[in-house]
């Protein structure tokens, strides 16, 4: 399968790096504004220049990538990985238009071990929540990083929602003043040094605490869960794909 990358940052370079390594895929091109150091494949930046054929597209870039990555992908009708996060409703519904005519999967984490993170949040909140427990999420990322909540933080919230009447996001008391309400979920933000990615559903019951920890130890768990879900997608019909529908 022939690909192009769309984002040629810290993620690009390394899923460039797992599209080479795969026998089964060929790097054909790579698309950003800006290229600080130069690809060993034809390089653009916009992915409608791209004079290459392919056969899919991987995306870790910028939601402002979105709409041209769209008219790509409609036009030469091929399956598209995106794994950027900070998307906008609007961008998000547009994803699911999109999903109607090319497979689309979307995800704003391609880890394993955060998959099973959403799998025990969507298994265990309700019970949780009905021994009344309250739920936080916390989430702390590298200092480049420029959209918070994180996109697999946003998930996570989505998850827990569905089992709480009523549910809302507070990201901040500092304006509030006031005790929490039971079915608010409180998400917090922390951007520092390094860090990869780290990800902490805390469940909070009287004189009782349990957390459940997602800690990322190398950014290679992202980029070679987006070439897996790659190679899935090519082989599914038209449609949306997530982490949770992919593989099944
Ligand atoms: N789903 C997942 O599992 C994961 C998702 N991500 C997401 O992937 C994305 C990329 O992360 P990362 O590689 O660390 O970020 P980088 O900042 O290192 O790279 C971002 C890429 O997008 C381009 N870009 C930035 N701003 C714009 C813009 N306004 N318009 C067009 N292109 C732009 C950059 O170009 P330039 O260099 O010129 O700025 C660069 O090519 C983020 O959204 C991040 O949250 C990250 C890890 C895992
Ligand atoms: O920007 C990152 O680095 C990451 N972004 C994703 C997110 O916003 O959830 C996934 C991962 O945590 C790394």
């Amino acid at each position: 399968m022939r690909v192009i990358v769309v984002g040629y940052g810290v993620m690009g370079k390394k899923v460039c790096k797992a599209v080479n390594e795969d026998e089964t895929l060929t790097l054909v091109a790579v698309v950003s504004p800006v290229f600080d150091e130069t690809p060993e494949v034809p390089y653009y930046t916009n992915i409608n220049e791209v004079k290459e054929e392919a056969d899919a597209v991987i995306d870790f870039s910028h939601p402002a990538n979105l709409e041209s990555i769209m008219t790509y992908v409609r036009a030469h009708k091929v399956p598209v990985v995106l794994a950027t996060t900070g998307f906008s409703e609007e961008q998000l519904q547009a994803i699911h238009d999109l999903a109607q005519e090319v497979p689309v999967f979307q995800s704003y984490n391609t880890s394993y071990g955060v998959a099973m993170l959403n799998k025990m949040v969507k298994e265990f909140t309700q019970d949780f929540y009905n021994h009344n427990f309250d739920v936080e999420i916390t989430e702390a990322h590298h200092h480049r990083k420029i959209d918070a909540p994180s996109g697999t933080a946003v998930m996570l919230y989505n998850t827990a929602a569905q089992s709480i009447d009523g549910a809302h996001p507070v990201y901040d008391r500092q304006s509030k003043h006031e005790a929490r309400e039971r079915n608010e979920i409180g998400i917090q933000s922390i951007r520092a040094g390094t860090i990869y990615g780290e990800h902490t559903v805390l469940y909070g019951g009287d004189d009782e605490l349990i957390e459940i920890k997602h800690t990322a130890l190398s950014r290679d768990i992202f980029a070679k869960g987006a070439v897996s879900a790659l190679k899935a997608l090519s082989q599914k019909e038209v449609g949306f794909y997530n982490l949770e529908t992919l593989y099944n």
